[in-house]
C-alpha cells in the first residue's frame, strides 16, 4: 500500500511533467461507421455461402472500450462444422488441380481488395478488439503482408532431384498440399492470426476451416467477404463463428479424420488440449502458444535505444501480444536510469478509446484480462515490489482499461517472473552478471521472444545463442515481419508461420523412386 500511495504522487509529478502531451479520452459517444457496410457480417460463411446457426443462437459482439455490443454472430454447432469441414474436403480437388500462379493471383486478388478496404478494415478491429486505430491500420498492412509473400511463394513450390543409393534408380520429390487444415486463432490480432495461416494454406493449395476467436470474429469474416470477392472458389475458405460451443468445435476439428492439419494460435494450456485431441488422428501441427519473454538491458546498451525498445516491445497493443517483453532484466549499473526513464516515457501515453484522435493505448480485451494484470502488480507490491507508474485501473475511462505500469525492484519469486501477463505492466528486475541472467531468462518454461541491448559486438553474438527462445531481438524491441520465420520452443510450440518456411507447414513431401532407369 505505502508503494501505491508513493507511485500516486510519483505519477502525478511525471504527468505533470509531460502534461502538454498527456491527455486521456472518455468513450466516444456514436458508433463507428463502415464505408462498405456489407463487411460486417452476423453470419458464418461456409461453402461460399454466409449462413446462420440452425439452432438460431448467436453471441454477443462487444466494443472492449465501451462495453457496447457490436452485433450477434451465430453460434455454430459441431454439425455445422462438420459441414465446413465437408465443403473444405470438396473443394480441395480444385485447389490442388490449380498452378501455384493460378492460386497466387488469387492470393494478389484478395491482397488488392485488402488494400482497397484497409481503413474499414482497421475500423473493425479497433471496434472489436479495442487497439488503437493507428495500431490497426498498422495490423491490416501486417496481415496483408502475408498475401504478399505467399502470393511469392505459391508457383515456387520446388521438389528436388536426389542421386540414388544404386545404379538403375532415380529419386525425385514432389511436395503436395497437406489437405483440409484446422486454423484457430486469438482475438489479439484479429486479422494478422488468420491470414498468416490462410494464405500460405491457399498458396500450397489446401483448403480451410477457420474457427474465428469468439471475442473478435468480425475482422475474419470481413477478410472473407473479400475472399469471395477475390474469386475464391467455394469451400476453399470457410469462416466458423462460435464462442460457448468453442471447445465442441475445436474438438470436432482435431477430431475429424478428413482434417489432415491444425494450425492453432492461443495459450499453452488449450495447445496441449488440441494436441491430445489430434492425436488418434495423427494430424500434422504447428502451434504457436504462449510466451514470457525476457528483455535484458546490459550496462553496455545505448540507454535510449534500450528504453525505447522496451516501451514498444512491452506495451505493443497494451501488452497483449504473444512477443511483448513479460520480465525487463536490467543490469545494475545502469538500473535506475533506466527504470526513471522508462517510467518517464509510460507517463507519455495517452490511453483511451482506440478511435479518439491522439490515444496511443486501448483498453485490455475483457474483464478477465484485468484481473490477471492487477493480480500480477498487487503481487509484486506485496512481495516488495514499488510501483514508479500505474498500477491501478482506470475506471474512469470504462471497464476494461488498465494504466501502463512500471514496477521496480522485481524480484524472482514474484508471480510476473514465471507467468506471462499479458497486459500492460513492465516489471524491472536487477542483475549483476551475464551468466545470472541468462539463466534467469531461460528459466521459463516457455521459449517464444526475447531481447537484450548491448554495443558489445561479442556479447551480442553470444547472448542471441544463449537464449533459448525461437526468436531474439538484439538492439530492437520489434521483431514481426512476414519474412520472419515466427514460432517458439519448448512449451511456446513448434512450427513456423510466415518466412520461406512457413509455406512447409502446409505440404508434404512425396519421394518417388523411378526403377529401370
Ligand atoms: N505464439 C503466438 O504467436 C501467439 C499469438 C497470440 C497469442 N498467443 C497466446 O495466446 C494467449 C492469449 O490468448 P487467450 O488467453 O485468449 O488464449 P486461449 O488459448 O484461451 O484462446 C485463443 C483462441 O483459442 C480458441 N480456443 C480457446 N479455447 C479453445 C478450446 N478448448 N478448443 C478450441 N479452441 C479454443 C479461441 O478461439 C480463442 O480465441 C497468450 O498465452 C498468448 O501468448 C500466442
Ligand atoms: O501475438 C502474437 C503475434 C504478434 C506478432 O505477430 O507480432
Amino acid at each position: 500500500m505505502v508503494s501505491l500511495v508513493r507511485a500516486g504522487a510519483y505519477t502525478r509529478a511525471l504527468r505533470s511533467k509531460y502534461l502538454p502531451s498527456l491527455r486521456t479520452y472518455a468513450s466516444t459517444s456514436s458508433p463507428p461507421k463502415l464505408k462498405d457496410k456489407s463487411l460486417l457480417k452476423s453470419e458464418a460463411y461456409i461453402n461460399g455461402k454466409w449462413v446462420s446457426a440452425k439452432s438460431g443462437e448467436t453471441f454477443a459482439v462487444n466494443d472492449p472500450a465501451t462495453g457496447t455490443k457490436i452485433t450477434d454472430v451465430a453460434e455454430l454447432s459441431v454439425e455445422e462444422t462438420e459441414s465446413a469441414i465437408k465443403a473444405a474436403h470438396e473443394a480441395l480437388p480444385t485447389m490442388r488441380k490449380m498452378t501455384g500462379r493460378e492460386r497466387s493471383n488469387l492470393l494478389r486478388a484478395w491482397h488488392k481488395l485488402i488494400q482497397e478496404n484497409a481503413e474499414d478494415l482497421a475500423t473493425l478491429i479497433t471496434w472489436e478488439n479495442g487497439k488503437p486505430l493507428a495500431d490497426a491500420k498498422g495490423e491490416v498492412a501486417y496481415a496483408n503482408s502475408f498475401f504478399e509473400w505467399f502470393a511469392e511463394e505459391a508457383p515456387r513450390l520446388n521438389g528436388q532431384t536426389i542421386p540414388a543409393s544404386g545404379p538403375g534408380r532415380r529419386i525425385y520429390t514432389l511436395r503436395e498440399p497437406v489437405g483440409v487444415c484446422g486454423l484457430i486463432t486469438p482475438w489479439n490480432f484479429p486479422a494478422a492470426m488468420i491470414t498468416r495461416k490462410i494464405a500460405p494454406a491457399i498458396a500450397a493449395g489446401c483448403t480451410v476451416v477457420a474457427k474465428s476467436p469468439g471475442e473478435t470474429p468480425l475482422t475474419a469474416s470481413a477478410l472473407a467477404v473479400l475472399a469471395e470477392r477475390a474469386g475464391l472458389p467455394p469451400g476453399a475458405i470457410n469462416v466458423v463463428t462460435s464462442l460457448k460451443n468453442t471447445p465442441a468445435v475445436g474438438s470436432a476439428l482435431c477430431e475429424s479424420p478428413t482434417v489432415r492439419k491444425i494450425s492453432f494460435t492461443g495459450s499453452t494450456n488449450v495447445g496441449k488440449l488440441l494436441m491430445r485431441q489430434s492425436a488418434d488422428t495423427l494430424k500434422k501441427l504447428s502451434f504457436e502458444l504462449g510466451g514470457n519473454a525476457p528483455l535484458i538491458v546490459f550496462d553496455d546498451a545505448n540507454l535510449d535505444t534500450a528504453v525505447a525498445g522496451a516501451l514498444a516491445s512491452k506495451f505493443r497493443s497494451s501488452g497483449q501480444t504473444c512477443v511483448c517483453a513479460n520480465r525487463i532484466y536490467v543490469q545494475r549499473g545502469i538500473y535506475d536510469a533506466f527504470v526513471e526513464q522508462l517510467a518517464a516515457g509510460v507517463a507519455k501515453f495517452n490511453v483511451g478509446n482506440g478511435f479518439a484522435d491522439g490515444v496511443t493505448h486501448g483498453p485490455l480485451i475483457h474483464a478477465r484480462a484485468l484481473e490477471k494484470v492487477d493480480a500480477h502488480v498487487q503481487d509484486a507490491i506485496k512481495k516488495g515490489g514499488k510501483v514508479l507508474i500505474g498500477g491501478e485501473r482506470r475506471t474512469d475511462l470504462g471497464d476494461h482499461f488498465y494504466a501502463p505500469t512500471v514496477v521496480r525492484d522485481m524480484t524472482a519469486d514474484m508471480q510476473l517472473a514465471c507467468e506471462e501477463t499479458f497486459g500492460p505492466v513492465a516489471g524491472v528486475f536487477p542483475f549483476d552478471t551475464e551468466d545470472e541472467v541468462v539463466k534467469l531468462a531461460n528459466a521459463a518454461e516457455v521459449g517464444l521472444a526475447g531481447y537484450f541491448f548491448s554495443e558489445d559486438v561479442t556479447r551480442c553474438w553470444r547472448v542471441a545463442e544463449r537464449l533459448e527462445v525461437g526468436m531474439v531481438g538484439v538492439n530492437t524491441g520489434m521483431i514481426s515481419d512476414a519474412a520472419l520465420p515466427f514460432g517458439g520452443v519448448k512449451e511456446s510450440g513448434f512450427g513456423r508461420e510466415g518466412s520461406g518456411l512457413g509455406i512447409d507447414e502446409y505440404m508434404t513431401w512425396k519421394a518417388v523412386t523411378v526403377g529401370g532407369v
